[in-house]
């Protein structure tokens, strides 16, 4: 059932906000999955609480991990023997569907994999065939897609796989995340067009290293990691800095002013490039240590921009290309029709609705701004899209964004935080 449809609102003035931003699901996420791991107990401070991150608690938990809450929201981890004959609800979070099916190998009988109608689109086969490289039984409907099942074994021999992962870095995250536990460690070859999202794999391969795990990432294209225990964690999440773009595109759009506190000066969040695209659309960005500030000036600059490693933000891009002054063109985004939906023809779609030239090509979009006007901002179950609609909403009255609850997905304070951003012009904070 979608949820009610949300008015976005307009901007009545330059906004002028602190935007304290809950943390990265994709941290919050590979934490979780190590401390299952773990060969002790793991505490992780101000986690991620979202449907992709309870889901992959949802899926540990249903493999007999402890995932406690604890009163100041973090969340203490026990690791236990990996039960099987359970099941795993993946929801629509390329997380749990590529992370956990790995872990599941792991544990003692089947696992059966599931998840939203939308979820049954995702591309999982160089997952299920690594698995399967690995010594690991899989069964599944022959679409190398969900719904399938894992037969854990108690242990995973592991070793050396070629996969193609030109689909979703994810692939290979989710192979290297378990491959200490394998009896070989294991290597991971790709074989095949360039990988997206790359650093989300450095993400990986750092985190890792923090639980004391062996990784030889020397190869571009190879990564070994090495048979060990995995040490318990104590850590500290980050902000999400994707989940920043549509707050600091905010400022850009408006000519105001967002400070985002916390902002690391150092990490491997693919997000981070916001800066650089807000930088070249005209806006003044500066990182301190205190954070990020983004200071919208007079004009919106056109731009021309790869989004290969940081695809995550092409929604909310998108959105602040089709207010610029200028045309844009957006590159190196083919596999996002891979991800929550098509997100290249579903912008394709939304942004033409409201008025805007968009044309879609092999690997991104054209995008030439015209006068927009309000409309049914259609979501897909994507919660990029949601935010791609609250920032043409600033500008353009009448936005009305179609189910707006599936923001849930990555922020369920959204839009709460959207509008303290816009009334308070103080402080916007969960
Ligand atoms: O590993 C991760 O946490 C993610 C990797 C990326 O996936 P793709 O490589 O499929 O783009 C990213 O877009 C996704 O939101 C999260
Ligand atoms: C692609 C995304 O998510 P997922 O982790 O489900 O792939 C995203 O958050 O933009």
């Amino acid at each position: 059932m979608p949820s009610p449809d949300w008015d976005a609102p307009t901007a009545g003035a330059p906004v002028d906000a602190r935007v304290v931003l809950p943390g990265s699901k994709s941290l919050t996420n590979r934490y979780l999955v190590l401390a299952a791991l773990a060969s002790d107990v793991s505490r992780l401070r101000a986690p991620l609480r979202s449907r992709d991150t309870m889901l992959m608690a949802g899926a540990l938990r249903a493999l007999g991990v402890g995932v406690e809450d604890v009163d100041d929201g973090d969340w203490v981890v026990t690791p236990a023997r990996l039960t099987g004959d359970t099941d795993v609800a993946c929801g629509l979070a390329g997380n749990v569907m590529r992370f956990v099916p790995p872990l599941a190998g792991l544990a003692d009988g089947p696992v059966r994999f599931d998840g939203d109608v939308e979820a049954r689109r995702r591309p999982m086969a160089p997952v299920l065939d690594g698995l399967r490289g690995l010594g690991v039984r899989v069964e599944d409907d022959g679409r190398g897609a969900l719904p399938f099942t894992v037969h854990g074994a108690g242990a995973v021999r592991g070793g050396s796989v070629t996969i193609d992962a030109s689909a979703s870095s994810q692939f290979v995250s989710g192979l290297l995340l378990s491959g200490a536990r394998f009896e070989q460690g294991v290597t991971v070859h790709h074989d095949g067009k360039s990988v997206p999202s790359l650093p989300h794999i450095e993400m990986t391969v750092e985190t890792l290293r923090d639980a004391g795990v062996v990784v030889d990432d020397g190869d571009v294209h190879t990564w070994r990691v090495e048979p060990s225990e995995v040490n318990a964690l104590d850590v500290q999440v980050e902000p999400d800095l994707s989940n920043a773009a549509q707050f600091l595109g905010a400022a850009l759009v408006t000519g105001g002013r967002v400070h985002v506190p916390g902002w690391p000066q150092y990490t491997t969040q693919g997000g981070d490039f916001v800066r650089d695209v807000l930088d070249m659309m005209g806006a003044e960005v500066v990182l301190d240590r205190g954070g990020l500030t983004v200071t919208g000036g007079e004009e919106i600059l056109g731009i021309d921009v790869d989004l290969h490693d940081s695809s995550e933000l092409t929604p909310v891009v998108a959105a602040l290309c089709a207010l610029a002054d200028s045309p844009s063109v957006i590159r190196g985004v083919a596999h996002i029709r891979g991800h929550e939906t098509d997100r290249l023809a579903a912008l394709n779609a939304e942004l033409s609705a409201l008025g805007a030239e968009v044309e879609e090509t092999e690997d991104g979009l054209r995008i030439r701004p015209a006068a927009l006007s309000g409309g049914t901002f259609h979501t897909y179950a994507d919660h990029r899209m949601v935010m791609a609609g609250a920032v043409l909403g600033l500008r353009v009255p009448g936005v009305v964004v179609e189910d707006v609850a599936t923001v849930g997905k990555t922020m369920p304070e959204f839009t709460t935080l959207w509008d303290r951003m816009l009334d308070a012009q103080v402080t916007a904070e969960v």
